[in-house]
């Protein structure tokens, strides 16, 4: 099976975040490469892994970084494919610093914006997911039954009361 989705990410110090990412596309038998991509410290990276992506056969990016958060936008910058931002929770400014710099892309260039941190994250790993299973019925079929099970995990009543 082909690597569909590739989860990138600013540094190391991502990883925990972006796990959250990975672990959706294991519960729904998606193929994924991590890898680690630095706009700001690995910028002839971040060239080639965009200039090859679509060609490799890749059809979703899910970018995470934290801080002056400028992978995501660059990315999408270099190839066509959707790009998912994840901004990474940082102390200084709690994210919203990654925030900032994910989301406000000029026209012409989108990235699909997620939460601040690892329900971003996961969310990210979702995204991908639905934007794959247009045109996959098995993974449709797997994505469906992942939302029911999540919904039937919600209790009606609240406990204790
Ligand atoms: N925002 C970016 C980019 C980028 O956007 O290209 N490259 C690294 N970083 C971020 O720097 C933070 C601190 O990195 P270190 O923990 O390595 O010092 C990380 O959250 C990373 O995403």
């Amino acid at each position: 099976m082909s690597t569909v989705v590739g989860i990138i990410m600013g540094s190391q110090s991502d990883w925990p975040t972006m796990r959250e990412a990975a672990e959706i596309l294991d519960a729904l038998g998606i193929s994924y490469e991590a890898r680690i991509v630095s706009a700001h410290r690995t910028p002839d990276r971040l060239w080639s892994y965009g200039r090859e992506a679509a060609g490799r056969g890749l059809k979703v990016i899910v970018a995470g970084a934290g801080g002056a958060a400028h992978l995501p936008g660059m990315m999408a910058s270099k190839t066509r494919l959707p790009v998912i931002g994840v901004p990474v929770q940082t102390r200084a400014l709690s994210g919203v610093d990654s925030l900032y710099s994910i989301v406000q892309m000029p026209r012409g260039f989108p990235v699909a914006t997620m939460a601040i941190g690892a329900a971003g994250a996961a969310n990210g790993g979702l995204m991908a997911a639905s934007i794959l299973a247009l045109g996959d019925a098995a993974l449709a079929e797997r994505l469906e039954a992942w939302r029911a099970d999540l919904s039937n995990s919600i209790p009606e009543v609240p406990e204790d009361v």
